[in-house]
């Protein structure tokens, strides 16, 4: 049985909206978000924090993992926010604008300050210059801490940058945050896209995402949740081949480099193929 939890598609719902909270519990996806941040408006926040704490508390969204979005560091919320998230206890306290170790270390003591239990994970978003210079030490600066989540929205701001098909003005920012992931061995989210009828720029930023490494994609819109699924899934194909690949190896009997459908395979191939096989027996027992 895999350990794997799959994160192919992440959707944020304002917690203000209780159509978009009810919405969710009907959907295919792997992940949600409950946001307090950008998508409520001031005087909603309230509100939508005892929303968003009574919903994971509802045991009604399956086997979805269940994440809060609070305010940042310095905000008038953010404390408020902290406090009732870590009480609720979600899988992930979402945090924005993480820019230091030092602010996770202040994160994960006031999470356990408030009682968060060992499960509730914090999951750092990564969309200003200072956290993209200094992604590896913020990705590793805590066990608690298991998930980068790129803010491609503020990241392109901050940069004084222009959303562009390819994203090339913010790709050395994404494959920094990539590599930071990667080496302390966390889990990292691809930013949202921004328009929701747009479903061809959609889906190649999804291909781009899954190409370049990330675990899947954050979304914005129920209609994105289809194509951030099998975009994020090994194809048929992949897992066929990953499957035929560690035989071919096994059959090579301790040679170490045999080939597999021309291609020159060795030991590295085939932990790449297990971790495909990894991932699509993850995504098949959610299924079941
Ligand atoms: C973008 C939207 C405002 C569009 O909303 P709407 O016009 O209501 O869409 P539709 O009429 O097409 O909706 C169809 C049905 O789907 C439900 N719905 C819509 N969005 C969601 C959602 N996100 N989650 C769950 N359900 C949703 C509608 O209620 C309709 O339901 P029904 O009538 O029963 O069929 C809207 O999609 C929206 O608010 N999206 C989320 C916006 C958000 O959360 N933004 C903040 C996160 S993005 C960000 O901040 C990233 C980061 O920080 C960065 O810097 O990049
Ligand atoms: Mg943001």
């Amino acid at each position: 049985m895999s350990e794997f939890t799959p994160l192919r598609s992440v959707l944020y719902m304002p917690s203000s909206n209780a159509k978009a909270l009810e919405k969710a519990k009907t959907l295919a996806i792997d992940a949600v978000i409950f946001d307090l941040e950008d998508a409520v408006a001031p005087d909603a926040k309230p509100s939508a924090r005892e929303a968003a704490a009574a919903a994971v508390a509802s045991g009604e969204y399956g086997r979805r993992t269940l994440t809060i979005r609070a305010n940042g560091i310095g905000t008038e919320w953010h404390d408020a926010d902290l406090e009732a998230a870590a009480q609720a206890g979600p899988d992930a306290v979402v945090v924005p604008k993480v820019n230091s170790a030092a602010e996770v270390a202040q994160l994960v003591d006031a999470l356990e300050r408030y009682g968060a239990p060992d499960h509730t994970k914090l999951w750092a978003m990564i969309e200003t210059p200072v956290a993209i210079l200094d992604a590896l030490s913020i990705a590793r600066s805590s066990e608690r801490l298991t998930c980068f989540v790129m803010g491609t929205n503020d990241l392109v701001k901050e940069l004084y940058a222009e959303h562009v098909p390819g994203r090339a003005p913010i790709l050395p920012s994404l494959h920094t945050a990539l590599l930071a992931a990667r080496a302390a061995g966390i889990a990292i989210l691809d930013g949202v896209y921004n328009d929701v009828k747009d479903v061809d720029g959609f889906l190649a930023e999804c291909d781009q995402g899954r190409q370049m490494g990330f675990d899947g994609k954050t979304l914005i819109h129920p209609g994105q949740v289809e194509g951030a699924n099998s975009a994020f899934a090994p194809s048929e194909q992949a897992v066929e081949d990953a499957r035929g690949l560690i035989q071919a190896f096994e059959d090579g009997a301790g040679r170490g480099v045999v080939t597999y459908n021309g291609r020159m395979v060795e030991n590295l191939h085939v932990e790449s193929a297990r971790r495909i096989l990894d991932i699509h027996e993850a995504i098949e027992a959610l299924q079941a």
